[in-house]
């Protein structure tokens, strides 16, 4: 079937690029897989593609690189976050990604959308790890119990080796990128990626420091739908 006009794999794109897309398996904040994502790929419009490569490139000479946790996300993964959220009975990951809210809330706080600018496919949650990093010394830290995404770098799930003050989606007041609550090297973390982001062309989201959609996105007012697949599935 192949992708709509307009959109690229990012791994086609900037092979370079870390993915861990949380929202094809289970560990995120719903604790299954999300509707719609049936490959563990990025997705993104071309112009958002190419942006997030010129950050990865800009940042290479610093010794890091990109790492993407969720690009285009389908309105139908969106359903199913808003019914999910109206079960109040379903609270398995509450410990790891909200252990200060209640999951009503989430749309209130500005954490999730119930229009979501990744449904049109310039929007991207990423972080930054070392370039040198491999994935086999990240899940080596990654077995155990669920640790609060707000715990210490040392102790919570390690997204990346790099302190950003929080959990990748973890839904707290910690999470808002101007938090001064987060050690100084987190807000230096945050303040590198951002900056790299608004140089190339993205915005911010006050409530989360891993969210970036591009200024000059190609579809404003278009929520797509088609799924998540892989190359030639
Ligand atoms: C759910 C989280 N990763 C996210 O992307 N939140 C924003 C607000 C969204 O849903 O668009
Ligand atoms: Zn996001």
């Amino acid at each position: 079937a192949g992708l709509p006009d307009g959109f690229v794999y990012l791994r086609e794109v900037a092979p370079a690029i870390a993915q861990d897309m949380r929202y094809y398996g289970s560990h995120n904040f719903i604790g299954r897989p999300i509707d719609g994502y049936q490959a563990p790929e990025c997705i993104l419009t071309r112009e958002a593609a190419a942006a997030v490569k010129a950050v990865h490139e800009d940042l290479a000479a610093a010794g890091l690189r990109v790492k993407v946790f969720d690009c285009y996300r389908p309105t139908r993964a969106v359903a199913q976050f808003v019914r999910w959220s109206r079960d109040l009975e379903d609270q398995r990951m509450k410990a790891e990604f909200y252990p200060n809210i209640a999951k009503t809330d989430f749309f209130r706080l500005g954490y999730v959308a119930k229009r979501s600018g990744h449904s049109r496919g310039s929007t991207v949650d990423l972080a930054l790890e070392p370039a040198a990093a491999s994935p086999s010394q990240v899940d080596a830290r990654a077995d155990g119990p669920a640790v609060a995404c707000t715990a210490p770098f040392a102790e919570r799930f390690p997204d990346s080796p790099l302190d950003f003050g929080t959990g990748f989606d973890c839904m707290d007041p910690l999470s808002h990128p101007d938090s001064p609550a987060v050690p100084s090297e987190a807000q230096r973390n945050r303040a590198l990626l951002a900056q790299a982001m608004e140089r190339h062309g993205f915005r911010g989201l006050p409530e989360e420091w891993w969210h970036f959609t591009l200024k000059a996105e190609p579809f404003p007012n278009t929520w797509f739908d088609f799924p998540v697949m892989a190359p030639g599935q």
